[in-house]
């Protein structure tokens, strides 16, 4: 009988998804009878110890997975539990991703205090964000929305709303989703008005690279439509030298009707916009090789001065 150990953020989404992750994995176990049981240990993580600070501003890649990898090298921990968002391009040696489970929902959510969607927040509502990406795409939609910074774990900015005279927030769904806090949710924001971040709504599952018992039960899993988008997404991500703190965004789905198992088809969105929502590059493509696709697009935005937005946004 092995006994996993499980590396998590110790935020109350993050226990909970590495909760919902855990009981999963058991299940999966059970029914293969592959003997295991799991304990989750906590890691305190650099993002975690600054979360006042605009992230933009603290800069450095991997800032809420850095310490949970170290633990894996370290044999601290066998399994981590992450939000795809947070992780960087690349992984250290010796990692692997061991499952893309099925994704939550991908979109953005609007929580406000009152008004049920975008176009009914008033001329000049103050709507808080600490994400360019979401900035962006909110000022082009709405350039008369104020938007000012809110940081912090998702259940301390629902209280910011409450407390700070926000009208509104933004907050990715999937979170709320497995707090099970969807009353809070005022409307959904459809792709085509705020593209997700890159790998938004899924969970990443890291463990060593060597590890072949968790490889073998990581690999029941994945889900193989969900890791095929993230990884268009993430390759565009990589072309593009992006992070959680640029003005990027991406989201990939395997077309419906396509489902045959050899070449899948996958539509992938990218966009970049600047901070102030006035220049917004956005382009769509169809293929059936991720990493292509996810290049394709990036280099399609490049040529319109994606790179030129992005050094100006890291200066
Ligand atoms: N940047 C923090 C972060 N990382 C993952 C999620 C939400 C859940 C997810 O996308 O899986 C959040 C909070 C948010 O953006 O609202």
């Amino acid at each position: 009988m092995r006994t996993i150990i499980v590396g998590t953020r110790q935020s109350a989404l993050a226990l909970t998804q590495t909760g919902q992750a855990v009981e999963k994995l058991q299940q999966l176990a059970d029914s293969f009878g592959i003997e295991c049981r799991f304990e989750i240990k906590k890691i305190v993580t650099k993002g975690d110890r600054i979360l006042d600070v605009t992230l933009s501003k603290v800069g450095g890649k991997g800032l809420f997975v850095k310490e949970i990898e170290q633990a894996l090298l370290d044999g601290d921990i066998d399994m981590a539990v992450h939000s795809m968002k947070d992780m960087p391009f690349e992984l250290p040696e010796g990692l692997i991703v061991g499952a893309v489970p099925e994704r939550e929902d991908p979109r953005d959510a609007l929580i406000t205090r009152g008004p049920r969607s975008l176009d009914e927040l008033p001329q000049g509502a103050l709507v808080g964000t600490s994400s360019l990406r979401r900035a962006s795409q909110l000022q082009h939609a709405r350039p008369d929305l104020r938007i000012e910074s809110v940081r912090g774990n998702i259940d301390s900015r629902l209280r910011k709303l409450d407390e700070d005279n926000f009208d509104a927030i933004l907050l990715a769904s999937a979170g709320i989703h497995r707090m099970g806090w969807q009353d809070r949710i005022s409307a959904y924001l459809p792709p085509e008005v705020c593209l997700p971040a890159v790998g938004q709504g899924a969970l990443c599952i890291e463990c060593r690279a060597d590890d072949s018992f968790m490889l073998e039960l990581l690999g029941k899993f994945q889900h193989e439509p969900t890791a095929l988008a993230v990884r268009a997404e993430r390759a565009f991500l990589g072309r593009l030298n992006g992070g959680c703190q640029v003005p990027l965004g991406a989201y990939a789905s395997v077309s419906e009707g396509s489902s045959g198992p050899d070449a899948p088809l996958l539509t992938l969105t990218g966009m970049v916009g600047t901070p102030d929502g006035k220049t917004m590059l956005k382009e769509t493509a169809t293929g059936s090789d991720p990493e292509a696709l996810g290049l394709l697009i990036a280099d399609k935005l490049i040529a319109q001065g994606a790179d030129r937005i992005l050094a100006d946004v890291r200066e």
